[in-house]
């Protein structure tokens, strides 16, 4: 047969390239054994229902009846939803003309826009404009976005964090831009140095490629690590020496499970540091419904908000934003529940914050359980989980274990990964999928796992690790 356009070998060769380990060789061959029959349990992805998390009920009754307006002209609606949704369902329709079914601006809604800047404004003190918010299917989709508008060709090079979360290596490879590593510190917390970070532009400048912005993910995937008010400041002061933009990603801000570092955002200490940086330095931030203690994934609604681009250049994004039409509408709602949600007084507000509190309280202490219970293994060292929603144990694999590896024809912590898989049944993704230095390895779990299945998923490790060890230690 002749070969045709879409034959693999004729595919774009970026997408060839790209590489997503999240969803990668891991999941593919944990859901083959689940196929087979084999209770699995998928600490791959950060994905909180799927791993028994209940939705917050009242943004759910505001959608569903957003969803669903004609419930609003029933005369028992009141007897099923609270006043409060049945208000702030009226308040979402009324900003969206035609409902949930008609596409919006390419933007998203302004006046979710709006309570997206007044969030912000709230929580870092300094104006927001919400002509420089845009609404995006989830922040990825805003991720790829201005990657998009920032990457010209081969010789652009974005400065990312290592390990790093997937969605950046794939999205660079895909655009055809060069990643530049800047390698986190494991032993200081998994800690940025600014002279490592000069290190790694001075490299990549001397191989012709030009450095044009900056990646931090704060706090951390996968490493958990929350970055000090002192460590942004190093980082915005060495982006705007650097002539460098600024992206930072900030998805897990609600998850914060320790008290020294609280989340700061990059926005605030770049404002509170004044000009020349609060007026020159560019920067983007980026936000989602499907972290904290929403975890509403499924829903894909994230937003990113500009700073210091020029009005130009904010119209071209606005114009690609253009081509896909309108950002998802009920996320859209959702997002605009997250930044603005019930407050003192409202009827919903007491349940609001007692549901908030118990899922932000147990992810603090799953964080807790699972390092310690990584550190109670064999050749197992482990961060502590500061933030966001992961363990990324280093496995300090015996010679033997590597040479297994390598004769399997598998890279040793995916080779390890998949021995924890066929023997347990807890599907995690190799720390190779997301970077580390040459000859250590890791995995990452996330600490979503039911707090009342916790104790016996780390004794199921514990068990299979030692054995691990045991087997191939010399
Ligand atoms: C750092 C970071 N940024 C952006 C996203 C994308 O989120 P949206 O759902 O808003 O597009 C994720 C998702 N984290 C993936 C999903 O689950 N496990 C992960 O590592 C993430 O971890």
């Amino acid at each position: 047969m002749t070969s045709r356009p879409l034959d693999y070998d004729n595919l774009n060769d970026n997408v060839k390239k790209c590489q997503y380990a999240v969803r990668g060789e891991l999941y593919l061959r944990a859901s083959e054994l689940q196929k087979e029959g084999k209770k699995i349990i998928f600490t791959n992805v950060g994905n909180p229902h799927a791993l028994g998390q209940k939705p917050l009920t009242f943004p759910r009754q505001v959608v569903a009846l957003c969803q669903a307006p004609f419930l609003l002209d029933d005369p028992n609606v009141g007897l099923l939803f609270p006043a409060d949704a049945i208000a702030k369902a009226k308040h979402y329709l009324a900003m969206a003309p035609g409902g949930l079914g008609a596409y919006s601006d390419s933007r998203g809604i302004p006046g979710v826009r709006k309570e997206v800047a007044e969030f912000i404004e709230r929580r870092d003190g300094y104006p927001s404009d919400p002509e420089l918010i845009f609404l995006t299917d989830g922040a990825s989709k805003g991720v790829m976005q201005i990657l998009n508008a920032t990457i010209r060709g081969q010789s652009d090079g974005i400065l990312v964090p290592v390990p790093q979360y997937p969605l950046y290596s794939a999205t660079i490879s895909l655009l055809g831009g060069s990643l530049v590593p800047y390698y986190l510190e494991e032993t200081a917390n998994w800690g940025l140095d600014v002279e490592n970070l000069r290190q790694s532009v001075q490299q990549a400048r001397y191989k012709g490629i030009t450095v044009r912005a900056m990646v931090i993910i704060n706090p951390g995937n996968p490493t958990g690590q929350c970055l000090s008010e002192a460590n942004l400041k190093d980082v915005l002061r060495f982006c705007y020496q650097e002539n460098l933009a600024l992206l930072a990603d900030e998805v897990y801000q609600q998850n914060i499970y320790q008290d020294e570092r609280p989340f700061i955002s990059a926005r605030k200490v770049m404002m509170d540091m004044g000009p020349p940086l609060s007026k020159e330095l560019q920067l983007v931030s980026f936000h989602t419904v499907s972290k904290g203690y929403w975890g509403e994934c499924g829903q894909r609604g994230g937003y990113f908000e500009m700073t210091n681009l020029h009005p130009k250049a904010v119209e071209e994004i606005y114009k690609v934003a253009s081509i896909a039409l309108s950002p998802n509408v009920p996320a859209q709602i959702f997002m605009g529940l997250m930044v603005n949600p019930p407050k003192p007084g409202d009827i919903s507000y007491e349940q609001y914050i007692r549901e908030s509190k118990g899922i932000l309280e147990s992810l603090r202490k799953r964080a807790h359980i699972m390092t310690d219970g990584f550190n109670s293994c064999r050749n197992v060292v482990c961060n502590f989980t500061e933030g966001a929603m992961y363990s990324f144990p280093q496995i300090r694999l015996p010679p033997k274990a590597i040479e297994a590896a390598k004769a399997a024809g598998k890279v040793p912590d995916v080779f390890y990964c998949l021995k924890l898989l066929e023997a347990t049944g807890i599907s995690t993704v190799p720390g190779s999928g997301f970077g580390q230095k040459e000859g250590v390895f890791h995995l990452r779990t996330t600490i979503l796992p039911a707090e009342e299945d916790m104790p016996a998923i780390m004794a199921s490790f514990k068990k299979f690790n030692d054995e691990f060890m045991e087997q191939y230690e010399d």
